[in-house]
């Protein structure tokens, strides 16, 4: 069975525009999960322009499914999750000035570094996931980091999917079966959403989570707003 885990990133983007509290990051994450969610999910950033540092203390009493943080771990994000200690880290190479997350780990050349944070996390008792793309060498680099969990890097499948190129699933099967032989836990993310999962999902070995924030938050607006609209519609009603 594969966890879904509820990225609730955008939440805090559409909350953060107008400076106040609305819409709830924290009745938000306690409400996705009422409705079956498996797990919430943050990515917090040194700009905290949308998931604050704050939200991350916040979350912690209320996440009683997995409490998944993902984040570059410089200083102050490590720091962070030592003090929430979520269920699970999932560490992301990000760039400060990326507008999202575009690409895995080099887990050869940055293996002393990950093994250095992730045997840190490990240590208190947080498990580890390495963002990573769907590369052979990147998966065995990823076993000698001594993570967890890895996980793949969706964006190109989810692309070229929605192109028609089926056989874009190719790379991620193989290196989750490659990930499965080395005991390594698979998750995936990014760009995941209603039209691409089943198919994802039915083609990955052993997939056991996936994170899923800018499609899903995107489809509940389009799903919500003919309801929300005959709301209005009746309360105007003389
Ligand atoms: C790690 C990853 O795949 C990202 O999708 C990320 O968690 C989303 O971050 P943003 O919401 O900042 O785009
Ligand atoms: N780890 C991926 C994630 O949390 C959500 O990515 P996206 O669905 O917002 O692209």
């Amino acid at each position: 069975m594969t966890k879904l885990s509820v990225n609730i990133n955008k939440i805090a983007t559409l909350r953060n525009s107008r400076g106040g509290d609305v819409p709830n990051v924290v009745q938000f994450a306690k409400d996705v999960q009422e409705f079956g969610a498996e797990g919430v999910t943050i990515h917090p950033r040194p700009d905290e322009r949308h998931i604050r540092y704050q939200d991350a203390r916040d979350l912690k009493s209320v996440v009683y499914t997995e409490y998944n943080i993902e984040g570059n771990p410089v200083k102050s994000f490590v720091d962070l999750v030592l003090e929430v200690r979520p269920t699970q880290v999932t560490l992301v190479p990000d760039a400060e000035d990326a507008i999202t997350s575009n690409a895995g780990w080099d887990t050869i050349k940055h293996k002393d570094f990950l093994i250095d944070v992730i045997s840190e996390f490990q240590r208190n008792n947080i498990r580890t996931s390495i963002f990573v793309d769907p590369v052979l060498e990147q998966i065995e680099g990823a076993k000698e980091t001594g993570t967890d969990r890895i996980e793949l890097y969706t964006e190109d499948f989810a692309h070229q999917y929605g192109l028609g190129n089926e056989s874009a699933i190719k790379p991620y099967a193989d290196c989750a079966e490659l990930a499965n032989q080395l005991g390594l836990g698979v998750n995936a993310g990014h760009d995941l959403s209603l039209d691409n999962i089943k198919f994802f999902s039915e083609n990955i070995p052993g997939l056991l989570e996936v994170s899923i924030g800018h499609a899903l938050v995107a489809e509940s607006l389009y799903l919500g707003v003919e309801n929300v609209i005959q709301m209005y519609l009746r309360k105007l009603k003389k």
